[in-house]
């Protein structure tokens, strides 16, 4: 038998916005020690083409460097740069000192081993914490403490709800969505006994989906397709976080606009929800600059 996390019909809002402000603040805190050490943290980014999107997402993760007093070192190349030149710009970023930790912005263009290029990451800097050395320690250690990076999206998404008081131990969790960002790695981390949830992965070849999902206390929505988490499939009081990320064309404004996997009739019945945007976005980018900070920390600790 599983309990719904609230009883109440009107959902409560996962605020990422405001979540992710105070972490920030915290990380300025924590910058600011350690730079009276000697040791300023320098976030870097390599960014292979002119997708609109990735650019004003790598734009943001350097407004938040500055915000928290992280340096910021930017690579962009053309998006017909090939294989070779990708790898030797993430050689570069590996051989910088001023850059404490990195990321490779996805997705690379059509053509593009997109592994080849984060296997050669140096893990040591690896800050999205999907290079496979540190998804590798996110499988192998179940029980102590992670002492390297972690994914920015599912360890964002647990930060957004353990923050609002929500405990994950023993609450039934359905992702939707396989995805090497969110769907793979959130089960890793939901399932560490400092969390103790029970997951359900579910994808494209899930049989029975709706079932699945009526049995959730907590849906975790990161199929990238509209809509797919319907008021009928939801658990009265569960948590919906949406992850979804689609772009539609507003009929009345004609401007683009984000539309996630979440019904907004699901959010009626739902106990919590996460607005989109303004709620795993904005806890994506303040784990990244977690796990720079993190980095430099252990690096200091070690000298
Ligand atoms: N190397 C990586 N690439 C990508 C990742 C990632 O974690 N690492 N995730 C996504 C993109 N992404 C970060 O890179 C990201 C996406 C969205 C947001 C965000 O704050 N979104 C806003 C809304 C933005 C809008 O209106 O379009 C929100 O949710 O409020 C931040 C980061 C793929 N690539």
């Amino acid at each position: 038998m599983t309990t719904p996390v609230t009883g109440e019909t009107t959902a409560r809002v996962l605020d990422g916005k405001a979540t992710a402000s105070a972490i920030k603040a915290e990380l300025r805190t924590r910058v600011d020690a350690l730079r009276a050490q000697g040791v300023t943290p320098g976030l870097g980014t390599l960014l292979v083409g002119e997708d609109p999107g990735s650019q004003w997402y790598v734009a943001g993760k350097h407004r938040d460097c500055a915000e928290v007093g992280i340096a910021s070192i930017r690579a962009d190349l053309p998006g017909d740069a090939t294989q070779e030149e990708i790898e030797a710009a993430v050689r570069r970023l590996n051989e910088d000192p001023a850059c404490t930790g990195f990321i490779v912005q996805l997705p690379l263009p059509k053509g593009i081993d997109t592994n080849r290029v984060l296997e050669l990451v140096d893990p040591g800097k690896d800050a999205d914490g999907l290079h496979p050395t540190n998804l590798g320690r996110l499988v192998l250690r179940v029980n102590e403490d992670i002492d390297s990076p972690l994914p920015c999206t599912p360890r964002g998404i647990v930060e957004l709800i353990e923050r609002h008081g929500i405990s994950l131990a023993g609450k039934e969790v359905v992702v939707l969505g396989r995805g090497v960002t969110v769907g793979r790695p959130i089960g890793l981390l939901l399932t560490r006994r400092a969390v103790n949830a029970t997951v359900t992965l579910t994808h494209t070849g899930t049989k029975e989906l709706a079932d699945l999902v009526r049995r959730a206390d907590v849906v975790v929505a990161a199929a990238g397709v509209p809509g797919i988490v319907t008021g009928d499939m939801v658990k009265p009081g569960a948590v919906l976080v949406d992850v979804g990320v689609s772009r539609a064309t507003d009929p009345e404004t004609g401007r683009s606009r984000v539309v996630g996997d979440v019904s907004p009739e699901a959010a009626e019945v739902a106990g919590w929800v996460s607005p989109n945007p303004g709620g795993v976005g904005p806890m994506t980018r303040a784990m990244l600059l977690a796990n720079v900070v993190e980095t430099a920390e252990r690096a200091l600790a070690q000298t």
